[in-house]
């Protein structure tokens, strides 16, 4: 049961978003097995209905597969938590992904939330732990930071604005494509700060829950208590901030709060995925000040720190992995530490559901499908002819000067390509089409990125290129 559960929940870690996974699947318990029989307990009625609508037929696959005969799966209340029916909230909750949430019934006993059900989320503070309230999450800790060439700097900033918040870099900015640690490391300065001073009033979100509250305080009117509860911390952590690009009412808000906490010296740290002034559609006043304190990359992990990672992670599912199993993986996969977690999370299920120990042989048998893909490489070159073929266009053209719109837009698609496909950096993709700048590139993705979610013929060709290109 227990063994199948872990399965279970490894699987669909893989296949679903980290917010929708922790936000629906981690909080399921699985009860019992009995006579085809699984139960499954969800905390409240509310992730009962919808993981029951959402989630219900793939788990009811996995269980047929991993009892190898037809499963029948039930969801019930964790009797623990069972509390009569409440009703549900029309916006999104903090920590429920991009699915609709809904107030928190286990722990809303007097706030304002629980007591009434559209009041928004920010305001759902009232007896529930500070912890909790401050949506630090407290396994993302300095020392489950492994550190190498690639962090060492963002550590080191880090762990000086945790010592001394608000007082050495403010704002703190820390950079980096996705899954590099960014998120990992503002959760590690909350935690340490909370830690040291058990009265700071710390809170972390994600850009994209700042934009929802400013939406709901907006349809009711409710700014004067938006900006109090935010101009009231002592310590803001905020996450992927390019999700403000082109919002001006939420960057109007951000900046007045930004305003004041720096000038009280309270500290704020910022992530995103692209330095300041290369954020789109974000406010010139905005980008000087975020650069007006310490900003910082965080770089892909060089192999060492790769191998270290592998080795920490598994140490802490109490697995211990070889060191040649450990640079097997780490030499394959290059990327990011999102990925070598989701390949660690394959072998560990790999191994406990065929009962085989961890080796090289097990590994690549797990691995099979992101070993492939990261075989197959996809070179630009290979990009550019599929592109022209596409296009009905020269190859020569890719590298040309020449600006007539039927060359020069797919042209642009095939550098978006080759950023999104390829491991190449902005300048070695310039160099590649006849010698441009990086900015011209940068340019060109960004252009394609819009297109892409505006225009749905546009979405579709780059979608079939993909697949052409991905075989
Ligand atoms: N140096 C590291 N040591 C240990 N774990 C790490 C390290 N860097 C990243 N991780 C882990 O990798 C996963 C992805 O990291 P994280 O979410 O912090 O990435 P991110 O840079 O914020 O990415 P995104 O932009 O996609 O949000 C997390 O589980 C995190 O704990």
């Amino acid at each position: 049961m227990e063994n199948f559960w872990q399965t279970c929940s490894a699987q669909l870690e893989l296949e679903l978003t980290p917010q929708q996974f922790s936000a629906w699947i981690k909080p399921l318990v699985a009860l019992d097995y009995e006579d085809g029989k699984l139960r499954i307990a969800a905390p409240n009625r509310f992730k009962l209905d919808w993981v029951k609508s959402q989630f219900a037929n793939r788990i009811t696959a996995l269980a047929s597969q991993y009892w190898e005969a037809p499963t029948e799966v039930q969801f019930v209340l964790d009797p623990r938590n069972a509390l009569p029916k409440k009703p549900v909230a029309p916006h999104p909750a903090p920590n429920d992904g991009p699915l609709p949430g809904t107030i928190n019934h286990g722990q809303g006993n007097g706030n304002v939330a629980a007591d009434n059900p559209a009041a928004p989320e920010m305001f759902n503070i009232g007896n529930s732990p500070r912890r909790e309230q401050s949506r630090v999450n407290t396994d993302l800790t300095f020392d489950s930071f492994v550190t190498g060439k690639a962090n060492q700097l963002a550590r080191a900033a880090a762990i000086q604005v945790a010592n001394n918040p608000g007082v050495s870099y403010n704002p703190l900015f820390f950079y980096g494509g996705v899954g590099l640690g960014k998120t990992h490391l503002i959760h590690a300065i909350g935690n340490q700060v909370m830690a040291d001073q058990p009265g700071a009033k710390i809170r972390y979100i994600h850009a994209e829950q700042y934009v929802r509250d400013v939406v709901t305080a907006y349809q009711r009117k409710g700014f004067d208590d938006f900006k109090h509860y935010y101009h009231s911390l002592d310590m803001l952590l905020i996450d992927d901030i390019q999700f403000f690009g082109g919002k001006s009412r939420t960057q109007e808000e951000f900046f007045y709060a930004f305003e004041a906490l720096i000038a009280a010296k309270k500290q704020i740290i910022i992530t995103s995925d692209t330095y300041p002034k290369e954020i789109t559609g974000m406010d010139d006043r905005l980008i000087s000040r975020f650069d007006s304190g310490l900003t910082v990359a965080i770089e892909p992990p060089e192999l060492e720190m790769r191998v270290a990672i592998l080795l920490k992670k598994a140490q802490s599912e109490g697995v211990t992995f070889s060191d040649d199993v450990a640079f097997f993986v780490a030499k394959h996969l290059r990327s990011n530490v999102r990925e070598l977690e989701g390949a660690l999370r394959k072998i560990l299920a790999y191994s406990r559901f065929h009962g085989k120990d961890i080796t090289i042989d097990v590994v690549k048998e797990a691995l099979k499908d992101l070993l492939s893909v990261q075989n197959r490489q996809i070179s630009v070159e290979n990009i550019q002819k599929t592109v022209a073929d596409f296009f009905s266009i020269k190859v020569a053209d890719m590298y040309s000067k020449r600006r007539p719109a039927n060359i020069a837009r797919p042209r642009q698609i095939a550098m978006y390509l080759a950023k999104e496909l390829t491991q190449k950096s902005l300048p070695e993709i310039g160099e590649l089409f006849g010698g441009r700048d990086h900015t011209t590139v940068l340019h060109a993705v960004r252009k394609i990125a819009l297109d892409r979610t505006k225009n749905a013929e546009c979405n579709h060709e780059l979608h079939v290129l993909e697949q052409t290109l991905k075989g």
